[in-house]
């Protein structure tokens, strides 16, 4: 791995202002260089720290195309759908339209969804190599989960399909897609936000005591930088 960080910081406001202006620079590093900015959402949290940070920072909201790092296969207007929290959150507070994000087609199976998306990225990233995003924002569950990649998971072990269907997710819904390591692994930059007291076992066990198998441990870019910003509740055992 090129590069790792550990921010942490003082509490949840300060993590999404931290989030926020590193996606400002890096938007527009890529921007600059390529005209484009590639970036992978994950749900839950996430989506409110990034509605609440975003329409604070200064980039050229037109070159972003922001793909999903997992998804779940539900119909966008329920409640369980991360484009369709995205949607009613960050579509009007920043000047983005609905054909930025790069969708799952949620009417499929979560097989034929994820190999569906793997032709929506391959219009995005050069052939014959894996997809390299400039990068990926992470939330971390409770039990190390990243993505819709979860302990002791069969997909963790992938090592070549960029996206994987999942109907087994400990995580309500069961039915999803996920990004898998080659392809998290492959980002110019990977960056964990995580708050909140219930992760700090999680957190320790990553960053202090450097377990090793967890999903979200597994998170280490091979040419690339990885960023954990966690607020003082998440990293109170480190
Ligand atoms: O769609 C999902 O479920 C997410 O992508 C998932 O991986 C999330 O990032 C973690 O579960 C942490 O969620 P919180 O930050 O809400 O705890």
């Amino acid at each position: 791995m090129a590069s790792s960080e550990v921010k942490i910081v003082k509490a949840e406001a300060d993590v999404i202002t931290e989030l926020c202006s590193l996606l400002e620079e890096r938007s527009k590093a890529a921007i600059e260089r390529e005209d484009v900015f590639k970036v992978g959402l994950s749900g839950g949290s996430l989506v409110k720290f990034l509605s609440e940070g975003l329409p604070n920072i200064e980039t050229d909201w037109s070159k972003w195309r922001l793909f999903f790092c997992d998804e779940r296969v539900v119909p966008t207007d329920s409640a369980d759908s991360t484009f369709g929290e995205y949607k009613n959150k960050l579509i009007g507070t920043v000047p983005i339209t609905e054909d930025q994000f790069i969708k799952i087609d949620p009417e499929l199976s979560a097989e034929a969804a994820a190999k569906d998306y793997i032709q929506k990225m391959a219009v995005w990233f050069p052939p014959d190599s894996l997809p390299r995003f400039h990068i990926l924002l992470l939330g971390m569950g409770p039990d190390g989960h990243t993505c819709s990649l979860f302990p002791n998971h069969r997909i963790l072990d992938e090592t070549s399909v960029w996206v994987s269907p999942i109907t087994d997710s400990p995580k309500p819904p069961p039915s999803r897609i996920t990004l898998t390591f080659p392809v998290v692994n492959n980002a110019e930059c990977c960056v964990f936000a995580v708050t909140g007291a219930a992760k700090a076992d999680m957190v320790k066990r990553i960053l202090k005591d450097k377990e090793e198998s967890l999903p979200a441990s597994r998170v280490r870019p091979s040419d690339g930088k990885l960023i954990w910003i966690v607020d003082k509740a998440a990293a109170s055992k480190m």
